[in-house]
């Protein structure tokens, strides 16, 4: 399976059309009132109606992941119905009985569950969430920040990391270090925000584009480092 590209922190309508048509396979809507990223779920809608639509399915081109910190499961579900999401990340203290009511209440919806790593003891939670979410993503811990910090993880110490189920490595991800993270580990996802911006919510298109050059070489040349 080819390697899954999001792209985190859309908050304009033209920046997501041109993402989804340089290869994201998802964009994310931070979803958490907090963030410099923000957006609501009418801000979401207007930037889905305007992507590419795949004439195969009639739906847009490439997945919708809302970004959520401790929200409540109705607001949850109220912004995946309005803002035509159909994936949910889980970026706080998420318990896995939470995961068990929104896989309940959003079947079709894939659901990520987010884990900031500080030490591997918060490996040790994983277990706990397999039989509850679609997809995990490992993120750098922050003290004060939920997520968009551009921190890397320390990727040599995860080089045995092998869940259940499929991951996403997020955490500091840019151009230039893409090829290293993914010479260390073999995620089946990236997820990129920070480090590809201007400032928060406005994405740096010309990062963006070179992010793909990158991955269409490696794709090409798998040995490329
Ligand atoms: O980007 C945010 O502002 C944000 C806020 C709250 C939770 C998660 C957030 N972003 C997530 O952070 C990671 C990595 O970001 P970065 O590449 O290090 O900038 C990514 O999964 C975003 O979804």
């Amino acid at each position: 399976m080819s390697l899954r590209v999001k792209i985190c922190g859309i908050t304009q309508p033209e920046q997501g059309r041109a993402i989804a048509q340089l290869g994201a396979t998802a964009l994310g809507f931070i979803c958490a009132p907090t963030s410099p990223r923000y957006v609501t779920a009418p801000q979401i809608a207007t930037i889905v109606a305007n992507l590419p639509i795949n004439l195969e399915t009639g739906k847009p081109c490439c997945d919708r992941i809302g970004v959520f910190v401790n929200a409540d499961l109705d607001l949850i579900c109220q912004t995946v119905a309005l803002g035509h999401l159909n994936g949910v990340q889980l970026h706080g203290d998420e318990t896995p009985e939470l995961c068990n009511r929104l896989r309940q209440a959003l079947p079709d919806v894939e659901l990520i569950k987010a884990l900031r790593i500080q030490s591997a003891i918060a490996l040790e939670t994983i277990p706990q969430y397999q039989n509850s979410v679609d997809a995990l993503l490992l993120d750098a811990y922050h003290p004060t920040l939920a997520g968009g910090t551009g921190k890397t993880l320390d990727w040599s110490a995860l080089q045995q990391f092998c869940p259940t189920i499929p991951w996403f490595l997020a955490g500091g991800l840019t151009p230039s270090n893409i090829l290293e993270a993914l010479a260390c580990l073999h995620p089946q996802g990236i997820d990129l925000s920070s480090g590809v911006e201007i400032s928060p919510g406005n994405k740096n298109m010309n990062q963006v584009a070179q992010l793909f050059d990158v991955l269409n070489q490696r794709a090409a040349s798998p040995t490329l480092i």
